[in-house]
C-alpha cells in the first residue's frame, strides 16, 4: 500500500491525528469550508441514485477550484464511465463503494483505490490489498452508501488490529459519536457524509466544524 503520491504508507495508529474525508460535496462553498476547517480529503459522488450526485457537467469546474485531495465515489461503474472520469477530472483517489471487479480496479492507478469492504472481509482484503490506498468500512445498505447507519465498531476494531492495512471508518458518524468511534476503533481515517449535513447534498457549518475539530484532537485508547 502506498500514499497517493506513491510513497510508502506510514500512518499514525493510536496517534492524535486522524485522516478526515468529508463526502458528498456538491458546492464550492461546502468544499472550501471543509478545507478551512482542516479536512484531508473531499469526496464527490458520481452515482446518479445518490441525493449527493454530482453530474460530470458541474464536476470539472468545482474540482479544479478546490485545492485538496479529491476522491471520486463510485458504485459499480462501467469501464467506460471510469475512463471518462479519468480523462476529464483531476481525481486523486478512487472510492469503489459497490461490488466492483478486480479487473475494474486494475484500470485505476495502483495504490489510489479506497475499497469499501463487504463480507467476506478476509477474502476481499486479500484480493484488493495490492491496489488499495485504504479499505473503507461502511454499513451494508440498499442505497450502497450515505445511509447514516453505523458499521459494527467491534468488527472494525478487530479488522484494524488483525490487518496492518489502513482502515477508514464510515457509516453513521457524526459530531456526537465521533470521539467514541475513534477511541473504540482507532482507524487510520474516517469518512462522513450525512452526519454533517443540513439536508442531503448540503453541509451544516456547525456540524462540519465540530466533527473535524473532534477528529483532530488527541484521542486516547479505550481502557
Ligand atoms: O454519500 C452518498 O450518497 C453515497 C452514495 C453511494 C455510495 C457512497 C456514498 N457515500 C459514502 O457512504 C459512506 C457513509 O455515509 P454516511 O456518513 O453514513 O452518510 C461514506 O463512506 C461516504 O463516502
Amino acid at each position: 500500500m502506498s500514499n497517493s503520491d506513491g510513497t510508502v504508507f506510514d500512518y499514525p495508529i493510536g496517534k492524535a491525528k486522524v485522516w478526515v474525508k468529508i463526502c458528498g460535496i456538491t458546492s464550492y462553498e461546502d468544499g472550501q469550508l471543509a478545507i478551512e476547517y482542516g479536512a484531508d480529503a473531499l469526496g464527490f459522488v458520481f452515482y446518479p441514485q445518490s441525493p449527493r450526485y454530482l453530474p460530470l457537467s458541474q464536476a470539472s469546474n468545482l474540482l479544479s477550484r478546490l485545492n485538496i485531495l479529491k476522491v471520486a465515489v463510485l458504485v459499480n461503474p462501467s469501464l467506460e464511465e471510469v475512463e471518462i472520469l479519468k480523462k476529464e477530472l483531476p481525481i486523486d483517489l478512487w472510492q469503489l463503494h459497490g461490488e466492483e471487479s478486480l479487473a475494474l480496479g486494475h484500470r485505476l492507478p495502483r495504490g489510489k483505490i479506497i475499497k469499501a469492504l463487504r463480507p467476506p472481509f478476509e477474502q476481499k482484503i486479500k484480493e484488493w490489498a495490492d491496489c488499495t490506498f485504504a479499505f473503507l468500512l461502511d454499513s451494508p445498505s440498499e442505497k450502497w452508501g450515505g445511509s447514516g447507519k453505523p458499521f459494527d465498531w467491534g468488527k472494525a476494531s478487530l479488522l484494524r488490529q488483525h490487518y496492518s492495512y489502513p482502515f477508514i471508518l464510515a457509516g453513521g458518524l457524526n459530531p456526537d459519536n465521533i470521539q467514541r468511534a475513534l477511541r473504540e476503533v482507532e482507524p487510520f481515517g474516517v469518512d462522513v457524509s450525512s452526519g454533517v449535513e443540513k439536508y442531503p447534498g448540503k453541509k451544516d457549518k456547525k456540524k462540519l466544524l465540530d466533527f473535524i475539530e473532534k477528529c483532530k484532537k488527541p484521542t486516547h485508547p479505550v481502557s
